[in-house]
């Protein structure tokens, strides 16, 4: 086992491990594409505007005919979903939003600065302050066709979705879901949906934790989800069973140093090599990081309700999406500061379990420990405080 500590900070820990991950298959070309990953370049089918358009709702002309006087006669129309009108010298086009630029005008007259009859325009600002190009979105200034508009490895939201469809990208090639195991550990813990747990039972938050921290997204499945009890072989063999069809194995508990703690033997037992088991963090103190040969994740969270709900989001949730393909697979964090901080100060990087209460603001709720289900719930992420760290931060904040 390598010595305890041997990365000094959760992001050290997670490049240690990911890159040595094996990014899953990329077979399917489909048209689910929201929250996939795309496994293929997207490449622009034609220019972006696919000519010269108007940005405003206004009047197309031709900025030397201005020199003379600042009313010209209206000679046509150019409206969103028709080729444009001729446009003659000496003239005005009416325009509208997304209308094509008649060939000959150089700028756009927004309406608010001209005076309008049917048969004529006056421009009622200073004519020599038009500048060329004026209120014109140029054939090909968002893209030139031909070019990338999107890199594999992109996670398709809304926003990606939209680039897709405009440049006809309906379909594409997206990388398989990553398979996620999740096996529980623990003679304690059980599900007593019938039955009221005794007092040394409990019920079994992390398997719960995990599955709502993988089922909103679509780029990763849990491909299992069972509870082994503390028996050094049965966890071995429910190990390697997970593995054959799992890109990952996450376990909760028995990671620590108590007699029934067999997850460390258990996951070299399974063929995996331990890359940390120890961090210097605070919940998760234990966490244990191995990879098996073929690139396989087996992450060995704290059994600590709060230290495997919170280690799941900081390493597995980065970690899995690195194996889903997405180049940019780190957990954005947003920075906040705290309103009600802690004057002490200790020497692990502190995930403080907070609210938000307002734009930039969080509050640290008061919690007993990584065992205090309540303060879970009544929070909306955690900041991560670095070593020996006190004072309001700002601080990077993860939300659930
Ligand atoms: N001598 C030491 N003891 C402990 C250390 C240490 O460094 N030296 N570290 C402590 C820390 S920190 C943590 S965190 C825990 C983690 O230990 P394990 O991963 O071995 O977890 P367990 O002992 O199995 O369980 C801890 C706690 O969590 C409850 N639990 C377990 N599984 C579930 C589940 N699926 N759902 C809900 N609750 C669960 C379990 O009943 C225990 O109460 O070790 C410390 N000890
Ligand atoms: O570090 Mo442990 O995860 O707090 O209870």
């Amino acid at each position: 086992m390598p010595p305890r500590f041997s990365y000094v900070s959760p992001e050290s820990a997670l490049n240690a491990l990911a890159c040595r991950l094996q990014v899953v298959q990329a077979t399917i070309r489909t048209d689910e594409l929201t929250d996939r990953v795309i496994a293929q370049d997207v490449v622009a089918d034609r220019d972006s505007p696919a000519a010269d358009v108007s940005a405003m709702d206004g009047y197309a002309i031709s900025r030397a005919d201005l020199h003379d006087s600042p009313t010209l006669p209206v000679s046509g129309e150019s409206s969103a979903g028709s080729p444009p009108p001729q446009w003659r010298l000496g003239t005005a086009v009416r325009i509208f939003t997304g209308a094509i630029l008649p060939v000959g005008c150089d700028a756009v007259i927004k309406r608010e600065e001209t005076q309008e009859s049917e048969s004529e325009v006056t421009i009622v600002r200073d004519a020599s302050g038009v500048s060329d190009g004026e209120n014109i979105r140029c054939a090909g200034e968002n893209a030139a066709g031909g070019s990338v508009v999107m890199q594999s490895g992109t996670r398709i939201t809304a926003a990606q979705r939209a680039t897709l469809v405009n440049f006809g990208c309906l379909e594409a090639i997206v990388f398989e879901p990553v398979r996620i195991a999740i096996v529980t550990t623990g003679d304690e813990v059980g599900e007593f949906r019938q039955t009221q747990p005794e007092p040394w039972q409990l019920r079994n938050s992390n398997q719960a934790a995990l599955q709502s921290l993988i089922r909103p997204h679509r780029w990763m499945t849990v491909s299992q989800s069972v509870h082994c009890l503390d028996d050094p072989d049965a966890l071995t063999q429910q190990m390697q069973q997970s593995l054959i069809d799992s890109d990952v194995v996450v376990l909760t508990g028995g990671v620590s140093m108590g007699d029934y703690d067999h997850v460390p033997d258990a996951v070299v037992s399974a063929g995996a090599e331990i890359v940390f088991h120890g961090l210097p963090i605070r919940p998760g103190k234990p966490i244990l990081g191995a990879v098996t040969g073929d690139g396989k994740l087996v992450l060995g969270l704290p059994g600590n309700p709060v230290s495997a709900t919170v280690c799941g989001h900081r390493f597995l949730l980065p970690l899995a999406a690195k194996i889903s393909g997405q180049v940019k697979w780190k957990t954005p964090s947003a920075l906040v500061k705290l309103v009600n901080p802690s004057d002490r100060s200790i020497p692990l990087h502190w995930m403080k379990l907070v609210r938000l209460v307002d734009d930039g603001l969080a509050e640290v709720v008061a919690s007993q420990g990584s065992g205090d289900l309540v303060s879970l719930g009544q929070s909306d992420g955690y900041v991560c405080v670095p070593p020996d760290a006190i004072g309001p931060g700002p601080w990077p904040y993860f939300g659930w």
